[in-house]
């Protein structure tokens, strides 16, 4: 793909997390940098505790200001979304802005139907009837190769398997064709056979509607199959930072080449042959 012609989805410049404790602010996230070109997907790597989801409730501006300090520039398609009054910011996230998460059971509550929910957000963001919500859930839902999904609809949370509702979970991020979607974590919680047909359903969406995507995984398996570029996180920094190939086959920082070393040797193969 070339990158260097596509536009910019996403600049994230000098956005930076302070805990405010009694003692003085806590870094949590020193000045990071990088941009998200469209369609492009930008992994996101590190240890336990090395700032993703900090990143990742940061650009979706989720901190609660009373306690963290959030300094810097995030800019979707050129709006700033930092400081942005919360009623503004609710209407983007969600419809422009997707969030999928690492626990799927979560993300949903268990008093009401998954097709209740999933309408729900679709009339949260546009003007749809109710029976236009649901003819929308239902096509996303086979979209996503899901069985059923009129029968889905009526179903609760706790009836569906981990792979299956992270399944709904996507095709609800996706249905309003968001420009960006923020993945963190969202195949650790599910055994391998699952996780690889979230990643292909995933890849499957992006290539189709050219949706940008920002892969959180600590997973290096995942994020060389699924990566353009990928951004290296230890103790709040992005440390490097490189094309995906480049990154794999020429570690340039320390830290790099430790989290490269310790990796398992687990084979995602396939995530990438759509359609086979
Ligand atoms: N609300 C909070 N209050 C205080 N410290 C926090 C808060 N949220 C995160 N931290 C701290 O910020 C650092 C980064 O945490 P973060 O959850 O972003 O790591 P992570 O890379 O996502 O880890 P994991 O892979 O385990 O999810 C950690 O030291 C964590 O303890």
């Amino acid at each position: 793909m070339d990158d260097g012609a596509k536009s910019k989805v996403l600049e994230v410049s000098g956005l930076q997390v302070k805990l405010k404790t009694d003692a003085g602010a806590v870094s949590l996230l020193e000045p990071i940098h990088f941009e998200l070109k469209k369609g492009q997907v930008l992994g996101l790597v590190g240890e336990s505790g090395s700032g993703k989801t900090v990143t990742c409730n940061a650009l979706l501006q989720l901190l609660d200001r009373q306690t963290m300090d959030v300094e810097g520039s995030v800019r979707l398609n050129g709006r700033e979304l930092n400081g942005m009054a919360s009623e503004e910011i609710r209407r983007i996230r969600g419809k422009e802005i997707a969030f999928i998460m690492q626990n799927p059971m979560s993300a949903f509550t268990p008093v009401y139907t998954i097709g209740s929910q999933f309408m729900e957000t679709i009339r949260t963001h546009t003007g749809l009837t109710t029976r236009q919500a649901r003819d929308l859930a239902i096509s996303a839902l086979e979209n996503m190769n899901l069985p059923d999904p009129a029968k889905l609809m009526k179903r609760y949370s706790f009836q569906l398997s981990g792979g299956m509702l992270q399944r709904v979970m996507i095709a609800i991020s996706m249905c309003l064709r968001p420009a960006v979607v923020i993945a963190d974590e969202p195949t650790t919680a599910l055994d391998v056979v699952n996780q690889l047909q979230v990643l292909r359903e995933l890849n499957r969406l992006r290539m189709e509607y050219d949706t940008s995507i920002l892969l959180i995984s600590h997973d290096l398996g995942v994020i060389s199959q699924m990566a353009d570029e990928v951004a290296v996180m230890q103790r709040g920094r992005i440390v490097e930072q490189a094309e995906v190939h480049q990154l794999f086959d020429q570690p340039q920082h320390d830290y790099t080449k430790m989290l490269l070393h310790a990796r398992p040797k687990l084979s995602l193969r396939g995530v990438n042959q759509v359609g086979e």
